[in-house]
């Protein structure tokens, strides 16, 4: 048996462990009082077994989802022992006291990940070793040290002086950690989810559970624009020239006036209303050759500021329409003030995360009422290739899809070089991340263009597209298809959740 290395005590309170030094969580217990969590080491060599050690949750709080991440899987293998043990009694399976060792469980994965010749022994109790000698769970297999900024550090270990995982965690163990309390790791993790809200740009975003005690994912990002993967381009700002002949004095000072004159709105849907039998016959023309759409009339897409309640929502020929919107930017004539610029500054209610009681995870709501037609935020995430898309929906579980969003809006209108991009808003984004699916929704997606020549990178905005009472649930459709006819659930369709009377019953088909 190795020596049991304990970690020095002296700087206990100020003690702690970086997160890239460590590999998982695997076991937790509460000893003294204290919340203790058994920690993987990462190390170097793929034979060894890896060196372990007990820490206080004090000391993971620069790992926080790492421990985040070793508690979901807790709650699974938690529930599907309790699944197991109902199952069990059906079927009076003779083998029922055991089934923890047969579970997928954070413990069962380690063992097949240790890759030691001692992994595959039996995860209990050692056939020639008494229980109590060999097991006891205070031993320490790494040879733990601090270092001069106060990190616990693990030192190269010889592999003769570790030991196995399957020798450590016994079944007894595994089922202590079931009912162990966490509260303690709880409370920092909501706590770090909440500092990371707090540096969060523009009005507040607040987090809220009455469910339980979880918090979103410590891994998840907060961005406030794209962030472009390897081989993802977008046009240089140069290209996005703006109006030129539009100016802030033109009119009511409201910067760009007239629809015809606005060379951003050049490709935005021509107002068919408002032609006459020339200039129809003109647009038809236009139309068939693909040419430029310069003076006709357009429609701006926001209501002006002489509007009251209304100022800056859309105006129902976008509201009800699946037309692009193309604002104003930076290069224009038109000024700051200009009524064609909207969703480029960003969102302007309060949001809050909060957890649903209808098992569709975490939800966003505002704070205040919104109006029809009202900005709520963009979609954010990573903006990547539809290949890397395709990678990364293959290799994750199968509701992976439902944070991928394809910027495919002019897909079909404009030769494309290539596929259009993706945007993963999974591990990077905005708080619209949790904006759940309706097949009722009181939300919808419009794209919105600050560079008419870039038909591949642009906004996703989210818009009340009806009036929404505050603290009410904000959703969108996720297809927002024509007609809301059912299909055939695909392999791996998610049944829908949102309780709408048109509900199609399948998040995806
Ligand atoms: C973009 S996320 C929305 C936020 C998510 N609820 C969370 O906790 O991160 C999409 C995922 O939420 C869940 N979801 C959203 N709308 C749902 C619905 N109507 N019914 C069931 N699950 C839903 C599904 O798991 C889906 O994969």
């Amino acid at each position: 048996m190795p020596a049991k290395v304990v970690v020095p005590s002296s700087s206990r309170h100020t003690r702690r462990i970086a997160v890239d030094k460590i590999h998982s969580v695997i076991c937790n217990r509460v000893k003294d009082g204290d919340e203790q969590y058994l920690v993987r080491w990462n190390t170097e060599s793929k034979t060894a077994a890896p060196p372990l050690s007990w820490h206080l949750i004090n000391e993971l709080r620069h790992c926080l989802e790492v421990v985040q991440d070793y508690l979901e899987e807790r709650e699974t293998s938690k529930k599907s022992v309790a699944q197991t043990r109902i199952e069990s009694r059906k079927r009076k399976s003779p083998d029922s006291g055991y089934e923890i060792e047969h579970r997928s469980s954070p413990f069962h994965r380690l063992q097949q990940g240790s890759q030691t010749p001692s992994a595959s022994r039996s995860s209990s109790v050692s056939s020639t070793t008494p229980a109590t000698a060999v097991l006891s769970p205070d031993v320490y297999n790494g040879v733990l040290d601090i270092d001069q900024h106060g990190f616990v550090v693990c030192r190269p270990v010889s592999p003769d002086a570790l030991i196995s995982l399957s020798d450590v965690l016994t079944a007894d163990l595994k089922q202590r950690a079931y009912q162990a309390r966490v509260k303690d790791a709880e409370i920092l993790m909501r706590n770090a989810y909440v500092q990371k809200l707090n540096k969060v740009p523009g009005p507040a975003v607040t987090l809220v559970n009455t469910v339980d005690n979880s918090t979103p994912s410590l891994r998840f990002r907060y961005i406030n624009k794209y962030v472009l993967t390897a081989g993802v381009y977008q046009l240089e700002p140069a290209t996005a020239t703006g109006c030129q002949n539009c100016s802030p004095r033109m009119g009511r000072d409201i910067g760009c006036e007239y629809t015809k004159l606005c060379e951003c709105l050049e490709y935005a849907a021509v107002d068919e209303a408002r032609l006459d039998d020339e200039k129809r016959r003109k647009y038809e023309q236009a139309l068939s050759k693909n040419s430029s759409m310069m003076g006709f009339p357009k429609k701006f897409p926001y209501f002006t500021n002489t509007t009251g309640a209304k100022a800056g929502c859309l105006v129902p020929f976008y509201l009800n329409s699946r037309n692009a919107i193309y604002e104003c930017n930076e290069s224009c004539a038109c000024g700051p003030q200009c009524r064609n610029k909207n969703v480029q500054f960003g969102r302007k209610v309060e949001v809050e995360i909060f957890k649903t009681t209808s098992g569709r995870g975490w939800g966003l709501r505002c704070k205040q009422a919104l109006h029809q037609g009202q900005f709520i935020d963009t979609y954010r995430g990573e903006i990547i290739t539809d290949e890397e898309a395709e990678r990364r929906e293959e290799s994750s579980s199968k509701a992976k899809g439902s944070y991928l969003y394809s910027l495919d809006k002019f897909a079909e209108t404009e030769e494309l070089d290539h596929e259009p991009y993706v945007v993963d808003g999974e591990f990077m984004g905005g708080p619209s991340k949790f904006i759940n699916h309706s097949c009722d929704p009181n939300c919808r997606q419009y794209t919105v263009s600050y560079n008419k020549h870039d038909p591949y990178v642009y906004e996703i905005a989210l818009f009340a597209c009806r009036d929404i009472a505050a603290y009410e649930e904000l959703t969108f459709d996720y297809l927002d298809k024509e007609g809301d006819e059912s299909e055939d659930p695909g392999e791996g369709a998610i049944p829908c959740l949102c309780g709408a009377l048109n509900c199609r019953k399948w998040l995806w088909t």
